[in-house]
């Protein structure tokens, strides 16, 4: 469900569609300093673009997380993207009022903190380089279809693109199989996106992630926005929390290509703009009674 407006033009308070997010959304804005936010970025505050470098945050986003973070416990970006490239084309760094965000890129595997501008990251995973080496001959093998493109990503992944063929579609579903071979031959693992196949190492995921940092940060809440696929174990970490007895809200930033996260979610929100007026909506109500 949308932000909907008032003959008044004063939007009406979001509502989550199910009980648990009821609860949710409740124990977050009864007790917004315990609250953990976590959010992916491409397709959930950046809008999805046709090239990957092109990618931006929405422009009202800092706006929004700056209103937001002082009230919250933590607010951390959880993306697949290597955390530099986030914080660069999020605009994150060094701006007043985000000095305790965190980016955890690469799924979690990286991790990038403002309040020092300090990354860490683990050693390259050796089939990446491997990986890299036989991509042109798979992709030759799979009949070359113009468009595809591959983005190098910090030399800690691969991701093979399919938004730009003729049939996106057609292209990704084309490639799955080679793909995963490849990754499989060199210990890695084939993440399906947005038109997008990853190859990247194992042993991480967005779930693994948020729930490290729910224990780090001391979270007593939690708040998850995803758009794809790969937030699906975050969106389970907070399935998981809850049956411990953490509330959470879980909120989907809607599109027509990736529906299984609008099926699981509390909240379903138009797009990064959705995502950045629920942000604005919840730094405001936060504090506040009822
Ligand atoms: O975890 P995320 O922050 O959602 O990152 C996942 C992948 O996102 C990027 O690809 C997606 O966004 C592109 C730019 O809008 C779009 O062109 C592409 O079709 C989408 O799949 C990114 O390029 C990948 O590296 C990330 O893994």
């Amino acid at each position: 469900m949308g932000i909907h407006e008032t003959h008044s033009k004063e939007p009406a308070p979001v509502t989550p569609t199910t009980p648990a997010g009821r609860d949710g959304l409740a124990a977050i804005l009864a007790r917004p300093s315990r609250t953990l936010v976590g959010l992916d970025f491409d397709g959930t505050l950046a809008p999805i673009v046709e090239n990957p470098d092109d990618a931006r945050a929405h422009p009202d986003t800092l706006a929004a997380l700056t209103a937001l973070a002082p009230k919250v416990a933590a607010v951390a970006v959880v993306t697949g993207r290597p955390a530099e490239v986030a914080v660069r084309n999020g605009g994150f760094a060094g701006v007043p009022g985000l000095e305790h965000l965190t980016v955890l890129g690469h799924y979690g595997a990286e991790r990038w903190d403002a309040r020092t501008g300090a990354l860490t990251a683990p050693p390259p995973h050796p089939g990446v380089a491997a990986v890299r080496a036989e991509l042109p001959g798979i992709l030759a093998a799979a009949g070359d279809r113009p468009g595809v493109r591959v983005e190098e990503k910090g030399g800690r992944a691969l991701a093979v693109h399919t938004r730009r063929a003729d049939d996106p579609q057609a292209a990704f579903e084309e490639l799955r199989a080679p793909l995963g071979d490849l990754a499989a031959r060199h210990g890695l693992i084939v993440e399906p996106g947005r038109m997008v196949l990853e190859l990247r190492p194992p042993g991480m995921d967005k779930g693994v992630a948020l729930l490290d940092h729910v224990r780090e940060t001391g979270a007593g809440s939690v708040l998850y926005a995803g758009d794809d696929l790969g937030d699906l174990p975050a969106f389970a970490a907070v399935e998981k929390l809850r049956a411990d007895g953490v509330p959470g809200l879980l909120v989907c930033s809607g599109s027509t290509e990736v529906t299984e996260l609008a099926e699981r979610a509390d909240l379903v929100v138009d797009g990064p703009a959705g995502v950045v007026a629920l942000l604005r909506e919840l730094a405001a109500r936060s504090g506040q009674p009822g």
